[in-house]
């Protein structure tokens, strides 16, 4: 096999994997997206996962109320401010997700090769023989032989309070299964997965609206994860609702492929998505373990090719109770860059998990090693053939910009832009050095008053691999004239002096419009 078949750089010489890696500012090029809960709402935790390298915060409106997630995201400020790490934030809707409904809390112990029924009746107690669920259309859904699988809250699938059904019967509402596992279910969220099945609920609930329109309203949230996406018709309908309420039409909608619904409309979804998430906690119950792989390697090739951003879910549960993951994780997150991801996201790992910083950090070294030796060039190549000619003006400028900065082994590529749009360009060639993208703002008016873009812009990059935001002061206001150029550029190489990644004599590659040319300039630092 030719080395240009290989994802990785050839040749690797053995002991070279031993040598330590040399420390780095940034801990890798690849996000992390940390889910925050009881485990990870103190202002001193949060402050650690920051430094860890997260740097986008979701929080799951599966569980929790507005209350409780407000004050959570008031702590992510507080350490925003006190660390000068930039942070996202992410809201995860609840969808129509089905769960169990144990008004009593206790411990459930199911028996392996008793029956079980799942009712919509949640008047009635939860018992190890009948399971409450929110949902009355279960019986119309499901067949006999069909697989329902209950795990608890972000479950991590090597936990004993899993459990495996089989449809047995339908008696009118309810569902007759048989437990094909013994466990016990404690905690106080379980979430049910009928695999391969249509639910008939709406994607965005009404309880999914009521919190965007408070909370997220509130908060100005960069992104909406939208769980369970199934049509591209879902992401129009978010999209037009978040356009009602302010600030939220600047909103990213990140489509959640959950379900088979979901992967069979992949192609749609992702033309109407800004970025998807592969979500294989749920994904896994309803493919074969055997395609698992396939699907992400698909996915991400799609989104790579549309130069929009993919997250990778549920990668080292094991480490939700222990401080190492397994080496099958470990190896999990690695091929998970090398396929071309642009962020990993932690569930339970760092919202009920003993170990959320050393989760990032672990997280964070493994995926920086395996950039290392990601195969850039035969991206790169893959990547321009895909495209085609004529490339437009733009993508031009953006590939020849990667490709200049890793000829002349620049350490760092800074872009100037105001929408984001070239700096996700240059995104998508996969350059092997970090891309400064500096966010100019705009002044607009929405006819009641002044304000200016780019903080949105700037944020969103966050989840973007290899792209680290700086938001150019206002008084720089988008003009473009060789002064502003040359002020803007110089605070920008002095940001990257100070965070470590630019040094003297460091030769870095700049990509901006000079009057109505954008140029690619290759310039020389001094002492
Ligand atoms: N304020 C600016 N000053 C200088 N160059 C800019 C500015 N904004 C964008 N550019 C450059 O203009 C080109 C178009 O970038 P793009 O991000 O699409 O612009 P916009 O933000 O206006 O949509 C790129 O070469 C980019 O580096
Ligand atoms: C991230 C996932 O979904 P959630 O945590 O919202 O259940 C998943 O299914 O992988
Ligand atoms: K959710
Ligand atoms: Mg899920």
């Amino acid at each position: 096999m030719h080395s240009h078949h290989l994802l990785l750089e050839e040749p690797i010489r053995m002991a070279s994997i031993l040598e330590p890696s040399k420390p780095s500012f940034f801990p890798a090029m690849t996000k992390i997206v940390g889910t925050l809960g009881p485990r990870s709402r103190s202002v001193e935790t949060i402050s650690s996962c920051l430094i860890a390298g997260m740097s986008v915060a979701r929080f799951d409106f599966s569980w929790g109320d507005t209350e409780f997630h407000q004050e959570t995201l008031e702590n992510l400020k507080l350490a925003i401010k006190s660390t000068k790490k930039l942070c996202a934030v992410m809201l995860d809707t609840g969808g129509p997700e089905l769960q169990v409904v144990n008004k009593t809390e206790r411990p459930i112990s199911l028996e392996a090769e008793t029956l079980v029924v799942l009712t919509p009746n949640q008047e009635k107690e939860a018992t190890p023989n009948l399971l409450p669920i929110n949902f009355s259309g279960l019986s119309k859904a499901v067949k006999t032989g069909d697989t329902i699988f209950i795990g608890q809250y972000l479950f991590t699938g090597s936990e004993t309070t899993s459990v495996w059904l089989e449809v047995n019967e339908v008696i009118g509402e309810d569902v007759v299964c048989l437990i094909k596992n013994s466990a016990t279910l404690s905690g106080s969220l379980f979430t049910l997965h009928v695999s391969q099945i249509r639910i008939d609920l709406p994607t965005l609930t009404d309880k999914d609206k009521e919190v965007i329109s408070t909370w997220g309203a509130r908060n100005s949230i960069d992104f909406l994860s939208l769980s369970y996406t199934r049509h591209a018709e879902d992401i129009r309908h978010a999209r037009e609702y978040l356009s009602k309420l302010g600030d939220l039409n600047q909103t990213q909608i990140f489509a959640k492929i959950e379900n088979f619904e979901g992967l069979t409309h992949f192609d749609e979804i992702l033309q109407e998505a800004d970025g998807i998430i592969l979500s294989r906690g749920n994904l896994g119950i309803d493919l074969p373990p055997e395609k698992v792989f396939l699907f992400q390697k698909a996915a991400v090739y799609k989104c790579n090719m549309a130069g929009k951003p993919a997250v990778v879910t549920r990668v080292v549960d094991s480490m939700t109770d222990n401080l190492r993951p397994t080496r099958a994780e470990a190896t999990d997150v690695a091929n998970a860059v090398l396929d071309g991801s642009d962020a990993i996201l932690l569930g339970a790992e760092t919202l009920r998990g003993l170990y959320p910083v050393d989760t990032i950090s672990i997280v964070g070294k493994i995926c920086a090693e395996a950039e290392k030796v990601f195969n850039q060039d035969l991206y790169f190549k893959k990547t321009v053939k895909y495209v085609g000619e004529p490339m437009s003006h733009l993508e031009s400028i953006a590939s020849s910009a990667v490709r200049a900065a890793i000829k002349v082994k620049a350490s760092v590529i800074i872009c100037f832009t105001s929408s984001g749009r070239a700096a996700r360009l240059i995104a998508k060639y996969r350059p092997t050095m970090p891309v400064i993208s500096v966010v100019i703002p705009r002044l607009k008016t929405d006819q009641l008053r002044w304000t200016f873009t780019g903080a949105f812009e700037a944020r969103q990059s966050l989840i973007v691999r290899g792209l680290f935001p700086m938001l150019a002061d206002p008084r720089h206001s988008a003009d473009s004239t060789s002064a502003t150029n040359e002020s803007i550029l110089k605070i920008a190489l002095d940001h990257g002096k100070a965070s470590g990644i630019v040094k003297s004599h460091d030769r870095v590659v700049v990509c901006q419009k000079v009057g109505d040319d954008s140029v690619v300039k290759i310039i020389e630092l001094e002492d």
